[in-house]
């Protein structure tokens, strides 16, 4: 049977904005209170997903979350009507008010970790939400994100979803972001690396002095075992903790795998002959692509700015492997010359497209932090919900209604209105149905 690997790209919420929410994301910090476009920036995803659709790929969309957050608000005391919770929240304590706001749900990299069926014990494709401890706004999206997930992946024939990990920084688990896996064809049993930050039980080892690190080893292993991956199939390795304190917060902002390919820059690791051997090991006999980025070539700080690896990694239909970079890979001189000089010498590795998806980056976001990965069969795939499947009509309909319901600037005042909260909840109202998805809403259920 045929399998393919999906990508399921966050779709933007009304509510996007920059509040300087993420402590050790370079970028999140450095735009904090700066005037955002959410039209553009729902507009700029659709162009991505519709761009890759018509590549031939496989491309879903997930549905955003309800913002500002009322009951997340509500369990913290505010009282009255919904109007008089924003009001209240946005004057008494504004910093709270903005993390209820976030429209963080886009980065669907941090939505979950999937494990395809070909590597689980039960021939299932399993889910577990990201609790995403680390950070306030992104603690308050796993439970819809459950909802969500179960909305489009619904037939518990192929798909098994799990609850997502204890709320606690001992288990901080900030999903597929910190995690790829490797293949021969995406069918076949794969390995699944999973990357941590810290050691959440021993704290004699070492971690980042300066920034958190998001992700444990503990939260990797348990999503393994969840997950029900085969003994030797899932490797485990430290993120340089030097690299955390200068804005590496996920690994997916220093690395990317896809296939036999694992595209890395020389730091990423806290130890990269160990990573390398272990990933060779489980990977067995054929042979294996370590594309390492050296320093001197593109330094770390450019790697950051540019997102260069914070890029999709992906096998068109034809076979050919190419990237999916975010402009400001082609804007960086070094990052630039570096990838000509990729594609001119001998790897997977056959072409660049460059997407503006200035408006997510501008918060740390690339374009895999806006993609969930989903390796599915023929099976699997038929059984997904096909209203959330890219294609020609999907995409107008989805362009027509970021016309209408969204604002193309947005301040932290706006946000506290009364119409601004009406405005978001009919958008996405119309939303779950045109995606047919229910009530994943809390607005919905009441
Ligand atoms: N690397 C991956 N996969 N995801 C990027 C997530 C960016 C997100 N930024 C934010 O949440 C900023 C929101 C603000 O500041 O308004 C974060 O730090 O969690």
């Amino acid at each position: 049977m045929n399998s393919i690997e999906a990508n399921f790209d966050g779709l933007v919420g009304p509510s996007h904005n920059y509040a300087g929410l993420s402590y050790g994301n370079v970028a999140s910090k450095s735009n904090a209170n700066a005037v955002s476009n959410p039209k553009q920036a729902a507009l700029q995803g659709l162009q991505k997903m519709k761009a890759l659709s018509d590549m031939g790929m496989t491309q879903g969309v997930i549905a955003p979350q309800e913002r500002p957050d009322v009951y997340s608000l509500r369990k913290l005391g505010f009282t009255g009507s919904d109007q008089d919770v924003l009001i209240k929240a946005s004057k008494q304590a504004p910093a709270i008010f903005l993390a209820c706001c976030s429209a963080s749900s886009m980065w669907t990299a941090n939505a979950a970790t999937v494990s395809p069926s070909a590597d689980t014990a039960d021939s299932k494709v399993h889910f577990t939400p990201a609790n995403l401890t680390n950070k306030f706004h992104r603690a308050i999206e796993p439970t819809v994100t459950g909802n969500i997930l179960k909305a489009l992946f619904s037939d518990d024939e192929h798909f098994s979803h799990h609850q997502h990990l204890p709320e606690n920084d001992h288990f901080g688990d900030e999903g597929a972001a910190n995690h790829t896996r490797f293949c021969h064809n995406y069918g076949d049993h794969g390995v699944e690396l999973f990357v941590y930050g810290k050691h959440a039980f021993n704290d004699t080892l070492p971690a980042p002095k300066k920034f958190p690190a998001r992700q444990t080893l503990e939260a990797c292993e348990a999503v393994a075992r969840l997950h029900k991956l085969q003994e030797g199939s899932a490797v485990f390795a430290q993120q340089n903790p030097d690299v955390i304190d200068q804005g590496v917060f996920h690994n997916d902002v220093i690395a990317v795998g896809n296939k036999n390919v694992l595209f890395y820059h020389e730091q990423a690791f806290l130890d990269t002959s160990k990573t390398k051997q272990d990933i060779g090991r489980a990977f067995g006999a054929e042979p294996f692509h370590f594309i390492e980025v050296p320093t001197n070539l593109v330094g770390l700080q450019d790697a950051v700015k540019s997102y260069l690896f914070n890029t999709q990694l992906i096998n068109l239909p034809s076979g050919d492997m190419v990237i999916i970079a975010p402009m400001e890979c082609q804007e960086n001189k070094a990052v630039y010359s570096y990838l000509q000089q990729l594609l001119a010498s001998n790897t997977p590795i056959t072409n660049v497209h460059y997407f503006d998806v200035k408006q997510s980056m501008q918060n740390g976001g690339g374009p895999a932090c806006l993609r969930l990965r989903v390796v599915l069969n023929d099976l699997q795939l038929a059984a997904v919900n096909s209203n959330a499947l890219m294609n020609d009509t999907l995409f107008a309909t989805l362009n027509t209604w970021v016309n209408k319901h969204y604002r193309d600037r947005l301040t932290a005042s706006d946000l506290a209105s009364k119409e601004f909260l009406d405005e978001s909840r009919s958008a996405l109202d119309e939303l779950t149905q045109i995606m047919q998805l229910g009530s994943v809403y809390p607005f919905q259920q009441i």
